[in-house]
């Protein structure tokens, strides 16, 4: 998320020995993966792996969805954070790479004001270059109004998302207007949408807590995913945009949610303040949903929630839900290169606590 700034080697796998390979079962880097991403020592050294669990696991776990759908975020959610402005061939070429990884889903930019968000000014040009991966891969683009509807139409978007707040005060700071006054908005970007066949899907922020409010009533919550239902968002995603959240306060908040809108319209976005996206992503499978958003390294955060990190990072999900047996369609190899070139181009280390175990530079593997 965002508040109003100013109106004005490749990484090598590493070798694993016996004990670790059990970690690693069912295909999460099948041996082809490996070998786009190691030496030839290591290849040799990286076998199938991992195995999800056994069937009394998954009774244990209770019905898990076979197929998860990933939403990469991190070009946007992630890049529209950053201090430094990116370069836009450097956006292009991840999300060329994160296409290539297998993802269905790449959200690729923000059709949104360049004096709040000047981090994607460049969207039109992003999008031309990307537009024509559409087909192998969605690529949404969040536009908060009709200006920035007709701009992704003209860039060649073939899917937007609005984006609205459980929270008044955070709604306000991010968009600039009330909760009401944002459904009124959204309304009308949905409608137009729709008539020209372009998908909208939707965001409701600060589903947990909010950084001005604190906690937020999933009443609260249910109000605003249900009117954005009802105004035809195909999917409406539940972000814990401070990444508060634990499954103590995500079970009751998507409990409230599904009484008012089907579970199979619902995604799950959390951010990893507290370390417990991946908990959290857990109970929300249990409770059926299969949509899950992510970001390639843990790219993102809130620069106005003092302590909150970024989105929780893809590779991360992607190695839990292949270490339950849960489909992805995501190239683990190919994804743990995104999240290297990344890293490397933005001088940092990955916000991937599985990247970093995977990184020649960590001895935990040896
Ligand atoms: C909504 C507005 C535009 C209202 O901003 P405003 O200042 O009230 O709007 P305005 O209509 O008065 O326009 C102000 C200026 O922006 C221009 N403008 C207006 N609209 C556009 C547009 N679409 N594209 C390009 N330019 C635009 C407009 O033309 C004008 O330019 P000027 O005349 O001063 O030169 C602004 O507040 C805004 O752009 N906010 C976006 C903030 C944002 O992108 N936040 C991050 C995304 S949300 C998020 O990250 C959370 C999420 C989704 O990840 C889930 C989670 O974790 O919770």
């Amino acid at each position: 998320m965002l508040t109003r700034q100013s109106p004005s080697s490749s990484t090598t796998i590493r070798t694993l020995d016996r004990n670790h390979q059990t970690f690693l079962q069912n295909g999460t880097i099948s041996r082809s993966d490996s070998s786009r991403y190691s030496n030839d020592h290591d290849q040799q050294q990286v076998s199938n792996f991992p195995a999800g669990g056994n069937s009394s696991t998954y009774k244990l776990l209770g019905n898990m969805p076979e197929y998860v759908k990933i939403v990469e975020v991190g070009p946007r959610d992630g890049l529209q954070n950053e201090s430094n402005i990116v370069p836009t061939p450097l956006k292009v070429e991840l999300i060329r790479k994160l296409v290539d990884s297998g993802l269905p889903v790449v959200e690729a930019t923000s059709f949104v004001s360049p004096k709040w968000v000047p981090q994607l000014a460049d969207a039109a040009d992003v999008m031309q270059e990307v537009k024509n991966l559409q087909g192998a891969c969605r690529l949404p683009v969040l536009t908060p109004n009709l200006k920035g509807l007709e701009a992704a139409i003209a860039a060649g978007a073939k899917e937007v998302a609005i984006f609205a707040s459980a929270s008044e005060t955070f709604s306000k700071s991010n968009i600039n207007c009330s909760i009401e006054e944002s459904l009124i908005r959204y309304r009308l970007v949905a409608n137009a949408a729709i008539k020209h066949s372009i998908r909208v899907r939707g965001y409701v922020s600060c589903v947990i807590g909010c950084p001005y409010e604190g906690a937020i009533a999933p009443s609260k919550v249910a109000y605003v995913a249900k009117e954005l239902h009802q105004m035809g968002c195909s999917e409406i995603s539940l972000g814990d945009t401070i990444g508060v959240g634990t499954p103590g306060s995500v079970v009751p908040m998507l409990g409230a949610v599904m009484a008012v809108v089907p579970v199979e319209k619902l995604a799950v976005h959390f951010h990893d303040t507290y370390g417990q996206s991946l908990p959290n992503i857990l109970v929300s499978l249990q409770m059926g949903i299969s949509t899950v958003d992510s970001s390639i390294a843990g790219l993102g955060g809130c620069p106005y929630a003092k302590g909150s990190s970024g989105n929780v990072a893809t590779e991360d999900v992607v190695y839990m839900l292949h270490g339950l047996g849960i489909k992805t369609g995501v190239d683990f190899g190919k994804l743990l290169q995104a999240g290297e070139f990344i890293s490397k181009n933005l001088g940092r280390q990955s916000g991937s606590k599985t990247a970093s175990a995977l990184s020649p530079n960590n001895g935990k593997f040896l």
